[in-house]
């Protein structure tokens, strides 16, 4: 085009818009003017975008998760410059893209363009607020795509990350943290423990007792709807210490195929906080609080909140930093966790709590319905004793010191924790390993022996 052809191009459109100005009502003119705009944005500013932060108030954000693993076996192909990222215990590695890299998917012939930022945030106003990675997608389109994008893509890349995810499914182990640099409230690693309900040493009726129990709880999903219950079950290990509680938790996630959620509740703030993990909790989740006696302190935390009603002016600053660096979950908190209404949130879940000294503990917490199952490991018995013989030495039950073992056990009380150890110190040689046994619960019967004749010498004498 000429100067002289843009010249007339000009006159005519100031023309036109003095014609529209003066000689059109003002509602056509309006109407006109937003058709204008609109032809403008179309052609000039067609593209929308939508964010998928990585966390929002501390929760993960599902759809964030689901498009990480779209989006992984992709952009090796596309995106200029990726990470290498292989979690610890994990069987395979990944790759992600780093900050700024885009990728282009193409969805039924639609181009839709993914762009990952990594940026530093605050996590408030103050000076003193900590800072975070904030992690995001982009997601970006012509406009005239939205209902697509929104009613087909977006379902398609969760359903295909749920296929990809179940592929791939590696077990997790999560724990609760204070906060971590990413704001979550929870942190995980790949779980990758060895035990298994095949090498757990417990009564083997015990041990069909439980995985009947588990197998029945997953396979209920209708029969708790039908009766009006959440889907979850609880259980409490009991017994003292080295007797298996941990390893029967990690062989039931092995069992089930669950992740593990270490909860550590002298970490949590208070009842608020608690209920947010546990809403953060995915399904085919096991929620674990180990030592439960232990993390429960209600005597102090009554003591404080009492110090803290009756605080004096100037004691503030002291009292709100015990506040700080003290859980105050109440019983009640934690009675709301077991059985509050987050847990009808979502799939199943199984809740564990282990504790040495089950009398310690509040009745109301173990009632059934909370405490659904209540499950003893105790000392070393000689059906346990064959499992770990054969786990550690691989004796099937076969072997002239066996007779004398079994008679010892019924009179000492050893933990399998301790003959594991006993066996670890051998399993190269079964025959020495099991002279070894025996020779130390022979020791261990002749100081019981010793002990039980000091208190009758002792109760003859005071008689
Ligand atoms: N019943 C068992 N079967 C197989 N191994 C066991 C068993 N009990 C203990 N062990 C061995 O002893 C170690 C410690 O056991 P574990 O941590 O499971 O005991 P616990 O009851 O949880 O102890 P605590 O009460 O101190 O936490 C395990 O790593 C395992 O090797």
């Amino acid at each position: 085009m000429d100067w002289q052809s843009l010249g007339s191009v000009l006159a005519s459109i100031v023309f036109l818009r003095e014609i529209l100005h003066n000689y059109l009502p003002p509602q056509v003119r309006d109407a006109i003017n937003r058709l204008t705009k609109k032809l403008f944005t179309f052609f000039f500013h067609p593209n929308i975008s939508i964010i998928v932060e990585e966390n929002a108030s501390g929760h993960t954000n599902e759809p964030y998760e689901a498009i990480q693993t779209y989006l992984a076996p992709k952009c090796y192909a596309s995106a200029n410059v990726l990470k290498l990222w292989k979690g610890k215990n994990s069987r395979s590695h990944t790759f992600s893209m780093d900050s700024h890299q885009k990728l282009t998917d193409l969805y039924k012939g639609v181009p839709l363009q993914w762009t990952f930022h990594c940026t530093q945030k605050k996590s408030g106003d103050q000076p003193y607020s900590q800072t975070y990675e904030n992690r995001y997608f982009e997601l970006s389109f012509h406009r005239k795509y939205r209902d697509i994008v929104s009613n087909s893509y977006i379902p398609y890349v969760i359903t295909e990350a749920e296929q990809l995810a179940m592929k791939n499914r590696e077990m997790k182990l999560y724990v609760n943290k204070i906060s971590d640099r990413y704001n979550r409230l929870w942190s995980s690693v790949t779980l990758s423990h060895p035990s298994t309900l095949h090498t757990l040493a417990i009564d083997p009726k015990l041990k069909s007792e439980i995985k009947d129990d588990l197998t029945r709880f997953v396979n209920r999903k209708e029969f708790y709807r039908g009766v009006g219950r959440s889907w979850k079950r609880g259980y409490l290990l009991y017994g003292p210490p080295g007797t298996g509680k941990t390893s029967l938790i990690a062989a039931i996630a092995n069992f089930l195929d669950f992740d593990i959620y270490d909860l550590e509740l002298r970490t949590v703030r208070d009842n608020s906080q608690l209920r947010e993990l546990l809403t953060s909790t995915k399904s085919k989740s096991i929620i674990v609080v180990e030592d439960i006696d232990c993390s429960l302190d209600l005597t102090n935390r009554r003591v404080m909140e009492k110090e803290k009603r009756e605080e004096k002016p100037g004691q503030r600053e002291k009292t709100d930093e015990a506040a700080f660096t003290t859980s105050l979950v109440s019983l009640s908190g934690v009675l709301n966790f077991v059985d509050g209404l987050w847990s009808s949130c979502g799939g199943e879940r199984i809740m564990i709590f282990t504790t040495n000294h089950k009398e310690n503990l509040d009745p109301a917490l173990l009632r059934p319905g909370r405490m659904d199952k209540h499950i003893l490991l105790s000392y070393c018995e000689f059906e346990a004793f064959k499992i770990l013989a054969n786990n550690y030495c691989g004796l099937s039950g076969e072997h002239p010191l066996m007779k004398e073992v079994e008679e010892a056990l019924r009179v000492v009380q050893v933990t399998p924790a301790e003959i594991a150890e006993l066996f670890m110190g051998s399993c190269d040689d079964p025959d020495l390993a099991m002279e070894t046994v025996l020779e130390d619960l022979q020791k261990r019967q002749a100081i019981k022996n010793e002990s039980l004749k000091f208190n009758l010498d002792f109760e003859i004498l005071r008689s």
